[in-house]
């Protein structure tokens, strides 16, 4: 059972707050001043703190700072009758969960005290999960900040802007807005502008009609329609061509659509969340990103730190990830608290992913139970070669280390090399132009028919990078 921290000298607003959550199944445990407040904190865990702001022996905000530093994971709500914004911008500086103006409605806040017990990180050990299931894990303070802005979005349609270097967990992020929010009833829809061949981003986006260009044999209906009463993710904003950057701004701005080829208007119910790993600043400002698309969708910006900033989340995230890859088929490992320092000394370029990647390699590796220190050591080598090769050597020096790891046979070399090479050319010039072959092999400056060769000679499918 959730145990709720009343701080309230008031005595008829402690009776009906503490009686309305009694109502929702928590136990409440009432105090009427700070002192009183702080020896119910000493030794003690709560799920959520609600806290008045004049109270009888000093100012209930003032000492919040040191309150947090000591329950980092309890989430606190203001409850304040000085509806100033200077308490408000107070309450919000000290990393409230919320702030509730008195007077206040009852179901209101006992929503929010349902969102903070569900947002609030658990008390495991090994692993952290941001309410209803929802893997987002670690307890650090960066991140303790993402998960406040999180709440602050769940009870509005306030676009957001989720930034972050690749791999922080952007994608993520945007799933749990959608999934604790109040769309959480309607669907999710991802669309990622970078892996759209550019001349079909406005028809994924809006749809079209039979017959809007070549090629449209029949009517579609867009990410935008498919989302409708729920969540449009737009992923790798900063990607998107400039016409569909304006569509897309014409869009947000009247709250309609119109599908490629058609005439109707169509009024659309979404909640936009976009993100991006590039800087949008440098980009507006060379005119490559609409300024006014920028702060359209900057309405709530969410930065998730790089992993080297946050290194206290290395540990739950390694053993999270030995649990979801058992979960997955994969035998069951321990780690070795060596492996794991090891693994917190590193600086994760390619953050979260970078080391979700690493720890499936370890498990799959691993000679028996228990991951030790040598054979984290010996695949950070390995990862730091392939880094630093392409960063300080470029292309020719990562080829030689290639051909030193994979010795092909004496007389296939030439062959391995450029197979090596080619496959993932060409799935790249294939998703690039969504499986056409012609266009693939322009964008190369190849033949045609030298291309389809090697598909067929590499084994790619060239449908899997259709749509
Ligand atoms: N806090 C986290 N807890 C658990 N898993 C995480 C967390 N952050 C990221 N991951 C995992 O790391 C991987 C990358 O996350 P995600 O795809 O959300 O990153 P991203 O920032 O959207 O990346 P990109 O910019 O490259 O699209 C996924 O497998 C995701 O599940």
């Amino acid at each position: 059972m959730h145990n709720i921290l009343l701080v309230e000298d008031d005595d008829a607003i402690a009776t009906v707050v503490s009686a309305a959550l009694e109502d929702d199944g928590y136990s409440v445990t009432r105090c009427a001043s700070i002192l009183e407040r702080d020896k119910a904190l000493t030794g003690q865990s709560y799920s959520v703190m609600l806290t008045d702001v004049m109270l009888t022996d000093g100012d209930g905000i003032e000492s919040l700072p040191e309150v947090t530093a000591a329950h980092p994971a309890m989430p606190i709500i203001i409850l304040s009758a000085q509806n100033t914004l200077d308490t408000a911008v107070r309450a919000t500086d000290t990393g409230a969960f919320e702030y509730f103006p008195k007077p206040f409605d009852l179901d209101e806040l006992s929503r929010a005290v349902n969102q903070a017990v569900g947002t609030r990180a658990e008390q495991s050990p090994d692993t952290e999960e941001a309410g209803g299931g929802l893997p987002l894990v670690g307890r650090s303070q960066a991140m303790q900040g993402v998960y406040r802005m999180i709440t602050r979005v769940l009870r509005n349609d306030l676009t957001v802007l989720v930034l972050g270097e690749s791999g922080t967990g952007k994608e993520l992020v945007a799933e749990a807005i959608h999934q604790l929010g109040h769309r959480k009833s309607g669907p999710f829809v991802a669309v990622n502008a970078a892996a759209i061949p550019s001349d079909l981003i406005e028809s994924e986006l809006f749809g079209h009609e039979k017959g809007a260009f070549t090629g449209a044999v029949a009517q579609s209906i867009g990410k935008f329609e498919q989302a409708n009463g729920g969540t449009l993710f737009l992923d790798e904003i900063g990607d998107m061509p400039l016409d569909a950057q304006t569509r897309l701004l014409r869009a947000l701005q009247s709250g309609k659509i119109r599908r490629v080829g058609g005439r109707q208007e169509i009024a659309i119910d979404v909640r936009i969340v976009a993100a991006t790993n590039r800087d949008l600043r440098p980009m507006i400002a060379a005119g490559t990103f609409r300024e006014d698309l920028f702060y359209r969708l900057n309405v709530v910006p969410i930065e998730i730190p790089p992993l080297r900033q946050r290194r206290d989340d290395i540990e739950a995230l390694a053993k999270h990830f030995l649990k979801v890859a058992t979960e997955e088929g994969l035998p069951a490992r321990q780690i070795d608290p060596a492996a794991l320092n090891i693994l917190k000394d590193q600086n994760w370029p390619g953050n979260v992913r970078e080391l979700r990647n690493a720890m499936f390699r370890l498990i799959v590796m691993a000679r028996d139970d228990v991951i030790e220190a040598d054979s984290v050591a010996a695949i950070i080598e390995d990862m730091g070669k392939t880094v630093s090769a392409i960063t300080e050597h470029g292309f020719g020096k990562t080829l030689y280390l290639w051909l030193e790891q994979e010795s092909p046979s004496p007389g296939t070399v030439y062959h391995a090399a450029t197979s090596a090479f080619e496959k993932p050319l060409f799935e790249w010039a294939l998703t690039q132009k969504g499986g056409n072959q012609l266009k693939a092999a322009q964008l190369l400056g190849i033949n045609r028919n030298t291309l389809r060769k090697r598909i067929t000679e590499l084994k790619l499918t060239a449908d899997d990078y259709g749509r």
